[in-house]
């Protein structure tokens, strides 16, 4: 059995591809249910209003069949077009004589046959009472009759085995209070005798339309294809339903919302129950009783990707729900437009038949109720409504309880309007502890409030009645929090540089793993530099991002862009990595860190720079908003900044910090005077390398190594400035207003006063090595000193750091850090370690 819904025919390639997926299907005998086309039933509904009010009806109608016959001369087009047809039946013999093919008129002389049907019935529309509303429910079944007969063509039609069921010949219903039900016994046998007068193999059946117990013409209801099909394929003895529609199958949530949705591959009958009602719009609530009665497995496809395998609906589901795929959460679902009615009393409490009361004046007023909650208390009583249905359903419980209000016994009905509500749906939920914290969880993190709260003793659905504001938010944080792992990070990088550029680097070779080995799902979804920005809300591939980058010209960086964006709703952590060395986007660092973005970065400019802003960031910090990790500003990939806090964190007592901080000045001198290289040769091989500062000049000056040891004594708790370091520069006057490309043009002036400097130490049997030093007295400098050569920090290699700690515990031997202190490799991986650090920090889920 297979059910094509009107977006599956909504023109001549998708009844074309519809014939191809049913001549794939390999079984003895096919059925196929058929919807109207796409758009018919409300362009039916539209001329039943236009007719009644006496509106022009006729345009929209011959367009209507405009549209039916053009799909017909597509699908046979060796016969007589609708034109020369039509003008034949119009009297114009001479048009139909004219035509060479011969006319074989079936489908299209069906087609006009029931325009004509339709328009006299349009014409002749009964003003009011029940004649109108049967007139009615006839014309919106003209849509099915006219595509399945353009189906059973499209198929080849009865020479090819097909036959057309019109279901108001077998299908008999009855209307009741929870919408149609079917007479199964008197529809078995009507299709066994209409069986036994068609013996074709296969059938195409008309969707949505029945026959009532007076063989009067009826519906299904809106969107009643499904319910057919559902039916036929309980009256067919069907071994499966496939649903062919424009979706790949039941999704967790609604795409247009929530773009990390997953199509779920299986769902039991009853979760797609609760999906359906609440929400996920694939399938008709009823759709499932008739096959759910029988076992029969239903398969949700999508006619435009028949290769995606689609959901599976059956009786037990999916039972093994894989790492962070909902857990026991199957879909999530949201109805919007509605209101909470509430009724409060003091005088409610304990008394019975309250819920009764007010239930019942509902039903009288013929307000349906999504959601009921009443408190323990039995103070209030409350339950969500459709918004349209709202003020009825308020007056009617006002009058119910009329007696009470007046004698002050309950204080009155509440409304309040702009209510959704969102629903976890999913048998796995039954016993399962930790669902409603998830759920709860995931909303409090969105800043979402809850209203009221449903879940009844079946525990497979939990529902709660939020704003309809914080709608979007809500599902996906909800999303989020159960389909998601909880160290699933929202990354955008500044700055792909030497580092910024390697770090990519390194995360496009490791991150794939990490999702599987840890949960720890890294999501780069914006990139900026200088130049400009590139946004993407999927994940960017880390190796293709420069080329995206590159190839984004479009977009300016703009900071609080990408910082919103970076910040997903749908994504349960925000992390921005800057590898700049900016300091207008350290400036940054305060607002991102209040808004809950985590902040990494190897820019020295924030740790260093203006106290007010330090200050700023310490506070974001210790009010629990984003956390900052700058592990790499101090000795690139070294555990400097770690080393000194576990001191402090465990109670030691810093007395001072000394040693080599640069590793530029570090493999500068360890190489010059080993060959006769001169120094400015040197310094640009070493900017080659990626060691220095995008400007030499702040690692020659002294700037860089200042700029550390502020950090590292700030870590301590003092209050350091750059000013307060005492800083020897390696730069002369006379080059350091010069720009950038005029230093570099212009770097052989360092060799004359630097071989002096080098020459007078080697006189002394000392090397020239650049050293830091905050002692306990809180004075700090940095400098190039000449040290005997038996110093530990001459028996250092290429570019090592050698920072010693002198403390209370190590106060007769310092704590000693030593190596690699910079260049693109060691740096990137220290501020990957950080973003790690943070993400893995970010807890595991049961
Ligand atoms: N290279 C190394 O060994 C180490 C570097 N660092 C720090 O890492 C950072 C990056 O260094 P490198 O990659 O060597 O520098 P780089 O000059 O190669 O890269 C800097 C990147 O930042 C971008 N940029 C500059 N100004 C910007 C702005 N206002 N807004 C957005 N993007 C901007 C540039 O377009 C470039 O992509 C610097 O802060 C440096 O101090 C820290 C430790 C070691
Ligand atoms: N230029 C710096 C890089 C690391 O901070 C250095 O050489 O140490």
């Amino acid at each position: 059995m297979h059910k094509f819904g009107g977006s599956s025919l909504a023109d001549v390639g998708r009844f074309r591809s519809a014939c191809a997926l049913l001549d794939d299907d390999a079984a003895a005998h096919r059925v196929v249910v058929a919807s109207a086309m796409q758009g018919t039933t409300d362009a039916l509904l539209a001329l039943i209003a236009d007719a009644h009010r006496g509106s022009d009806w006729m345009p929209a109608w011959a367009a209507l069949r405009s549209r039916h016959l053009a799909v017909a001369d597509a699908l046979q087009p060796a016969q007589r077009t609708f034109a020369s047809l039509h003008n034949a039946r119009a009297g114009q013999a001479e048009a139909l004589a004219a035509a060479e093919t011969p006319v074989r008129p079936g489908l299209h002389e069906a087609l006009l046959d029931g325009f004509d049907a339709l328009r006299n019935e349009l014409a002749a529309l009964p003003a009011d009472g029940e004649r109108l509303e049967r007139a009615a429910t006839r014309i919106q079944g003209y849509g099915e009759l006219w595509s399945s007969l353009l189906l059973q063509a499209a198929l080849g039609g009865t020479a090819a085995g097909w036959e057309r069921l019109d279901a108001r010949e077998v299908l008999v219903v009855h209307p009741g209070e929870m919408g149609a039900g079917v007479d199964r016994e008197q529809s078995r046998a009507r299709l066994h005798a209409w069986r036994a007068r068609n013996r074709g193999r296969d059938v195409v059946v008309t969707g949505f339309i029945a026959r009532d117990a007076h063989g009067e013409a009826t519906t299904l209801g809106r969107n009643g294809s499904d319910y057919s099909a559902s039916i036929f394929a309980d009256l067919f003895d069907a071994d499966a339903l496939t649903i062919w529609t424009d979706v790949d199958g039941v999704l967790s949530a609604d795409p247009r919302l929530v773009p990390d949705a997953v199509c779920l591959p299986a769902i039991s009958y009853a979760e797609a129950c609760e999906l359906a009602y609440f929400g996920a719009r694939v399938l008709h609530p009823q759709t499932l009783a008739p096959v759910q009665a029988r076992g029969i497995p239903v398969r949700i496809r999508n006619t435009l990707r028949p290769q995606a395998p689609g959901t599976l609906i059956c009786a037990d589901g999916d039972a093994t729900p894989t790492a962070f795929g909902g857990g026991p959460v199957k879909g999530l679902s949201l109805v919007d437009d509605l209101a909470v009615l509430e009724l409060t009393g003091n005088g409610l409490v304990g008394v019975p038949g309250i819920a009764e009361r007010l239930f019942a004046a509902l039903h009288g007023a013929g307000v349906s109720v999504t959601m009921i909650s009443q408190g323990s208390s039995e103070h209030s009583i409350c339950c969500v409504v459709r918004a349209g249905q709202a003020e009825r359903g308020r007056d009617a419980i006002r009058a119910a309880f009329a007696d009470a209000i007046a004698d002050g016994q309950a204080q009155g009905v509440q409304v309040t309007g702009d209510i959704c509500v969102l629903a976890a749906v999913g048998d796995g939920m039954v016993g399962h502890h930790g669902v409603a914290a998830r759920l709860f969880g995931g909303l409090a993190q969105a800043r979402v409030n809850v209203r009221a709260i449903a879940q009844g003793a079946s525990e497979r659905n939990l529902s709660v009645a939020i704003a309809r504001a914080d709608a979007t938010r809500a599902l996906r944080a909800a999303h989020a929090a159960f389909w998601l792992s909880p160290q699933t990070v929202s990354i955008g990088l500044i700055g792909p540089g030497n580092v910024g550029r390697t770090l990519l680097r390194q995360l496009a070779e490791v991150a794939p793993g990490l999702r599987e080995r840890s949960g720890v799902d890294l999501r780069l979804r914006a990139i900026g530099n200088s130049r400009g920005m590139t946004l993407d809300h999927a994940a960017i591939a880390p190796a293709e991002a420069l080329d995206r980058l590159g190839a984004d010209s479009a977009q300016t960086l703009d900071l609080d862009a990408f910082a919103a964006h970076v910040r997903a709703e749908h994504l349960p952590h925000a992390m921005i990595v800057d590898c700049s060395a900016s300091d207008a986007v350290a400036a940054k660092y305060p607002e991102w860190l209040a808004a809950g973005i985590h902040v990494v970065t190897p820019n020295k400019h924030a740790g260093s720079g203006d106290w007010a802003r330090y200050a700023a960031i310490a506070a974001a910090r210790r009010a629990g908003g984003g956390r900052f990790l700058y592990e790499a500003t101090v000795g690139a990939g070294l555990p400097v900044i770690l080393t000194l806090r576990n001191l402090l964190d465990t109670g030691d007592v810093l007395h001072g910090i000394d040693g080599m901080l640069s590793g530029t000045l570090a493999w500068l001198f360890n190489s010059y005077g080993c060959s006769s290289r001169p120094f400015s040769a040197l310094v640009r091989e070493a900017r080659g390398l990626g060691y220095t500062e995008p400007d030499p000049r702040d690692d020659l000056s002294g700037l860089d190594v200042a700029r550390k040891l502020v950090i590292l004594a700030r870590e301590a708790g003092r209050e350091l400035s750059l000013d307060d370091v005492e800083v020897e520069s390696l730069v002369p006057e006379s080059l350091r207003q010069a720009s950038l490309d005029e230093f570099l043009a212009r770097l052989e002036e360092l060799d004359a006063p630097m071989q002096a400097r080098l020459d007078a130490a080697h006189a002394d049997g000392c090397r020239l090595r650049h050293l830091a030093r905050l002692g306990e007295d809180g004075r700090a400098s940095v400098g190039v000193v000449a040290l005997a050569a038996d110093h530990a920090c001459c028996h250092t290699r290429l570019t090592d750091n050698l920072v010693q700690f002198r403390s209370a515990r190590y106060a007769d031997n310092p704590l000693v850090v030593q190596g690699p202190g910079a260049g693109p490799e060691v740096t990137a991986a220290g501020v990957f370690g950080d973003v790690l650090a943070i993400a893995q920090s970010l807890g595991a889920r049961s």
